[in-house]
């Protein structure tokens, strides 16, 4: 009996922080003492959790603070690190990359899931929730008891709230059914931030950083099936929140323009679109268009040509074989940043051909889009789908447009007059 007695009570101190979490019913205590009582005991649960990402028991979230939780969609190449490594340095904000989470799983040694999170990476197929979304509870638990230490060290009254940059998650309806079941109102999901770019861009960028980033997905492979997974998959959850009113969408194709500073100045410029700078004579530097044209005028810098011109003769013979559809145009921007380049050097860039063939199946497809309308007497017409139209060159058939709204406006008017005739 006394040997069994020693067991137990043997096998209970050694689990003792677990073991007195699990027995204490959390109360509706004051931070400061819930952390005096518990915080090591919630950290070693943590460790364990984090060990044994199967394990959800040892979990506890309920005595911290609501966090604030800002997700962050877009294609792969989007920018969705770039930007949120920005946001988080400028606001402080605590970026969680579901994609370098689950990367990181995958290379821990031991892990049960290493191989079937390679699988799915490589595939650009999505990991089952169960093991996103714990990592992504561990790394924002470990993060809101950091925030529970300070207050503690600091002996504040309250715990600040944790502010999360949720990067490259909920990505399809399990992510978002699994979100929902093991987070749901544990957090405040404050705003969804939409990164969108042209699909040659998205491609463009992850080529571009597979030369160095040894990613096993940047490659054309597993590029296609993964802007697939984007398109099929994640964006009806865009959809979904944006039913919410949480979407915010943002042009995430500018590029930047590199220049060669011929002067220096060692600090940043801290500007609202960024910082830019230091700037060292002879050391390329990348910086918004309309900064590098005023450097140029004061022969401050001489630019270098975005990459993407010299592919343009490509896409004017791509888009010579394509004459209903317009092909996706190198970035947003392309035909303000060709036109300023222009003016600024004085030449012109070979590329008229494109960007008549361009507006030409532009105009087609609007006016057929009428056409049918009036062939068929028809009030109303189809949805309008102008894919791959930049904003400049929707501009250029908005008259189009308006005057085909005004003519069937007319046609409804007299075919509703006709109507009215023939009741009396
Ligand atoms: N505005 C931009 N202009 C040009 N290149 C950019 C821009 N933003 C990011 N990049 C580059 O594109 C590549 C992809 O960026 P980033 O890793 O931030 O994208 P991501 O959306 O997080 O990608 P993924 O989903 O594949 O992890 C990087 O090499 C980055 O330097
Ligand atoms: O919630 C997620 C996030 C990512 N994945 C997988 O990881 C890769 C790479 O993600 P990035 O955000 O582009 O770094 C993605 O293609 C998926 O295979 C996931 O399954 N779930």
């Amino acid at each position: 009996m006394f040997v069994i007695i020693i067991k137990r009570w043997l096998n209970y101190s050694r689990n003792f922080p677990v073991n007195f979490l699990l027995k204490q019913t959390p109360k509706p205590l004051n931070y400061c003492q819930i952390l005096s009582t518990k915080i090591d005991g919630i950290d070693s649960c943590f460790y364990r959790f984090f060990n044994n990402i199967n394990n959800n028991k040892m979990y506890d979230w309920n005595n911290l603070p609501r966090p604030n939780v800002i997700f962050v969609l877009g294609g792969p190449g989007a920018g969705k690190g770039t930007q949120c490594s920005l946001i988080s340095e400028k606001f402080g904000h605590v970026h969680l990359s579901a994609g370098d989470l689950l990367r990181k799983e995958q290379n821990t040694f031991g892990s049960k899931y290493g191989e079937l999170i390679a699988e799915h990476i490589k595939n650009g197929t999505i990991v089952p929730v169960e093991i996103t979304c714990k990592l992504l509870m561990n790394a924002m638990l470990e993060n809101m008891i950091a925030l529970a230490k300070q207050a503690n060290e600091n002996e504040q009254k309250s715990i600040a709230v944790g502010n999360f940059l949720i990067d490259g998650f909920p990505r399809n309806q399990d992510n978002l059914d699994g979100w929902r079941k093991f987070v749901g109102d544990k957090v405040n999901v404050e705003l969804v931030l939409v990164l969108e770019c042209p699909e040659q861009i998205y491609l463009e960028r992850c080529l571009k950083r597979g030369q160095h980033s040894g990613r096993a997905d940047d490659n054309p492979e597993s590029m296609k099936k993964r802007l697939d997974t984007h398109l099929n998959q994640t964006m009806p959850i865009v959809n979904y929140y944006e039913k919410l009113n949480l979407v915010k969408r943002i042009d995430a194709s500018h590029d930047l323009i590199e220049i060669v500073p011929t002067f220096r100045y060692d600090r940043q410029l801290n500007l609202i679109t960024g910082d830019f700078g230091p700037f060292r004579p002879s050391v390329p530097v990348k910086v918004p268009m309309w900064l590098a044209i005023n450097l140029h005028r004061q022969n401050k810098c001489s630019i270098i040509s975005p990459t993407w011109i010299n592919d343009l003769p490509k896409l004017q013979d791509a888009q010579a074989q394509e004459m209903n559809r317009l092909l996706p145009p190198p970035n947003e921007h392309w035909r303000e940043t060709l036109k300023l380049l222009e003016q600024e050097f004085g030449r012109s860039i070979q590329c008229s051909e494109l960007i008549e063939r361009r507006e030409a199946i532009l105009k087609k497809s609007v006016h057929e889009l009428f056409r049918e309308a009036y062939d068929k007497n028809q009030m109303f017409i189809g949805d309008v789908t102008l894919d791959n139209a930049t904003s400049a060159e929707l501009i250029l058939v908005k008259e189009m447009i308006a005057k085909g709204f005004k003519r069937l406006q007319e046609l409804r008017r007299n075919v509703l007059l006709a109507s009215n005739r023939k009741h009396y």
